[in-house]
């Protein structure tokens, strides 16, 4: 449990100020449940889930859903609040290559420079870093944030984790409308100006639209709209994962 935490903690993004009660989902599977169910309940779920337990313990395979959208979709936002209401462990891309950045590693040094340019960082390094989060957590449900990118982190993603993703969730944006929010983030990241902006949405276009088109063929993509508040996302995000058996 406390690697579960520790993982989580180092690895996730801070809750935004947005997942309050009040933004909470309405249709969730948890509300006749509390969020740390006691030991009992835990064993009862155990044995009616095809899954893990949910003590964490992650002796069978974990429930993936890969989170992906064009940037500044809002796919951070809502996997914030899908971890706080359905339970499940968030492994942001993005956030683990900015910590390897601050890390000091050499490797570190590597990706800050793919990141300012908007390119993809070599999937070996990333899928490692997922691979490692995912073990630390420990989790029997896992959203990855911002991954696959691209076939190539697809293919080793597979190769490496030896798994596809039960689902592939899909947050559907107009791309004046990614660029308004990426410009008002006002985080500090080295990608968001409007000349890595360009890149990263072209980026977006060549190389992520084919794998979520891949993933579609597979019947794996669930197209949210994402346009709207967080909120009003997030009413849609609930529907969706109310309705999966995880
Ligand atoms: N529905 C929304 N309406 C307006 N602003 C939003 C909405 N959802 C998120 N935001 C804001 O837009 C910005 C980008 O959101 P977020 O970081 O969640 O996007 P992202 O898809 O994770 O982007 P990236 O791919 O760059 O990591 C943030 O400042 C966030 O607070
Ligand atoms: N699979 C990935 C994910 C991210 N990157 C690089 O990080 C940048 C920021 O990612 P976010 O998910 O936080 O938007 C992204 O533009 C890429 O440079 C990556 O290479 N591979
Ligand atoms: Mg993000």
């Amino acid at each position: 449990m406390w690697r579960r935490r520790l993982g989580a903690f180092l690895l996730r993004s801070p809750p935004s100020s947005s997942s309050t009660a009040a933004s909470s989902c309405q249709h969730r599977r948890h509300h006749l449940l509390p969020r740390e169910e006691p030991p009992a309940l835990n064993r009862l779920a155990r044995l009616f889930t095809s899954q893990a337990g949910s003590d964490g313990g992650n002796s069978q395979k974990p429930f993936i859903a890969f989170v992906l959208g064009g940037p500044g979709s809002g796919k951070g936002t809502q996997c914030t609040k899908i971890a706080l209401d359905f339970g499940f462990a968030h492994l942001s891309a993005g956030d683990l290559l900015r910590h390897e950045i601050a890390s000091g590693s050499e490797k570190g040094e590597l990706i800050v420079d793919i990141i300012k340019e908007g390119r993809i960082v070599p999937s070996e390094i990333t899928v490692e870093l997922i691979r490692k989060a995912m073990e630390a957590s420990n989790a029997n449900k896992v959203l990855i944030d911002g991954f696959p990118r691209c076939e190539e982190n697809r293919i080793a993603f597979e190769r490496i984790v030896g798994r596809e993703p039960d689902i592939v969730v899909f947050f559907d944006c107009p791309e004046d409308e990614m660029v308004k929010r990426l410009l008002g983030r006002n985080q500090g990241r080295v990608d968001d100006n409007i000349e890595t902006i360009k890149k990263r949405l072209k980026v977006f276009e060549s190389l992520n639209i084919p794998v979520i088109d891949y993933y579609s063929s597979r019947g794996k993509v669930r197209k949210i709209n994402a346009t709207g508040t967080a909120d009003e996302i997030f009413e849609a995000v609930c529907k969706l994962f109310s309705s999966l058996r995880f």
